[in-house]
């Protein structure tokens, strides 16, 4: 079903109409509900061993997560085409942005909760994987530093009798101001990576924060190193999601956190609807028309249809061993945040 809104929508953005009509034509090209479209696609792909899969499209691991090459093209069979590397590659500079266009700013508060979730003690030892252009790592920050301002100002209270220079030297370290906490933001792109850097830099963000180049499947950690452990809508890109849930178990210290903010399956059924539409239709065109990447915001829709409910993914997070596992829906189940403990 395509949507005649979604083209008149576009219409006014000067530089993006010749876009908007390639994508109003490609949607004319769908002629059923992407329900309908989603099932079919579905039951027609066979499990195949050494095979993943690519929004909906079946395709081999080296496929997926491979890092691909931009001078020798995918054929042009593949639905996405392009690799998972390739699709943050495209996206990097504009990703930002794009977050903000196609939630309104939503994705900012599942952040900001994912935070209070965590609730940071002064000297948290945080690896955020698949941190991308930082911004839990940003929001960590943030959080610690707020915090361990609120204890010192109590402490300077409860101490009176302090001279100014001593007042002064315990404002002016700039790593003290953290309270010893640190992130860790580890990610397989480098061009999420240099977007997130270079946003730290813009924003003044320096101390405790450093910036790994990894693989969410073989983390370049040692075991027990973390008290917490992030992902935010990453674990949905990894080839072998439990190879990553093994990872995550390993480098976590007992007593350690495993925390996760991923789409998720839709519990209201009009919600549900609207959404479907929502994604299909609209998410795409609005990839096309910002990023100049249909094929990326295509893949984005698609791989979020194929990931496994709240309660499939809470399973899957005990079978790596994690412990005390619960979740939360936000926004009627559009995301939840999963937690468990490394006992
Ligand atoms: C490549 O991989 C990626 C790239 C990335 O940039 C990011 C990621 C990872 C993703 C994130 C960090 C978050 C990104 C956020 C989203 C994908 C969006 C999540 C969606 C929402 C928060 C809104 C959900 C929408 C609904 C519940 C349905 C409400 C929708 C409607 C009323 C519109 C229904 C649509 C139609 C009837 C089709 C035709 C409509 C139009 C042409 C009008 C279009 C309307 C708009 C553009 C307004 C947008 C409206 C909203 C955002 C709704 C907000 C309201 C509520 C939440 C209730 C990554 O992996
Ligand atoms: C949608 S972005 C999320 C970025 C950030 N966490 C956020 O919430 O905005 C997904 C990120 O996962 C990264 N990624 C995909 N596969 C990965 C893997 N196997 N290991 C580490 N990072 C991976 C991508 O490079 C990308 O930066």
């Amino acid at each position: 079903m395509a949507a005649p809104g979604s083209c008149a929508l576009w219409s006014y953005c000067g530089r993006g109409w010749s876009r908007a009509m390639r994508g109003c034509q490609l949607l004319g090209l769908r002629s059923s509900w992407p329900g309908d479209l989603l099932s079919a696609r579905l039951l027609s792909q066979e499990k195949r061993a050494a095979e993943t899969h690519f929004g909906f499209e079946t395709v081999s691991e080296e496929e997926k997560g491979g890092k691909g090459s931009s001078d020798s093209p995918a054929p042009t069979t593949r639905v996405a085409g392009i690799t998972v590397y390739q699709v943050f590659e495209s996206v990097a500079k504009k990703y930002d942005v794009m977050n903000d266009m196609m939630s309104l700013g939503i994705h900012r508060v599942w952040k900001d909760l994912l935070l209070w979730k965590m609730h940071p003690l002064p000297g948290t030892q945080l690896l955020d994987v698949a941190g991308g252009t930082g911004d839990i790592a940003f929001r960590f920050l943030n959080y610690v530093q707020s915090q361990h301002q609120r204890k010192q100002k109590r402490q300077l209270r409860a101490q009176q009798n302090l001279s100014w220079e001593e007042i002064a030297k315990e404002y002016q370290n700039e790593e003290d101001s953290l309270g010893g906490s640190r992130v860790v933001v580890c990610d397989i792109n480098k061009e999420m990576l240099k977007v997130g850097k270079q946003k730290a830099l813009a924003q003044g963000y320096r101390a405790g924060l450093a910036w790994v180049l990894g693989d969410a499947e073989e983390l370049p950690f040692d075991d027990d190193k973390f008290d917490i452990y992030t992902i935010a809508f990453g674990i949905r890109n990894v080839t072998h999601i439990d190879q990553a849930l093994q990872e995550a178990h390993r480098v976590l210290k007992p007593g350690g956190r495993f925390l996760c903010l991923e789409f998720s399956q839709v519990n209201n059924p009009l919600i549900s609807r609207l959404y479907d539409l929502y994604s299909f239709q609209v998410i795409p065109v609005l990839g096309e028309v910002i990023a100049g990447d249909w094929k990326s915001y295509q893949y984005l829709v698609e791989s979020i249809r194929r990931f496994p409910s709240q309660e499939e993914f809470k399973d899957m997070i005990e079978d790596a061993g994690f412990h005390k596992v619960t979740y939360e829906s936000l926004t009627s189940g559009i995301v939840a945040i999963h937690s468990g403990f490394k006992l």
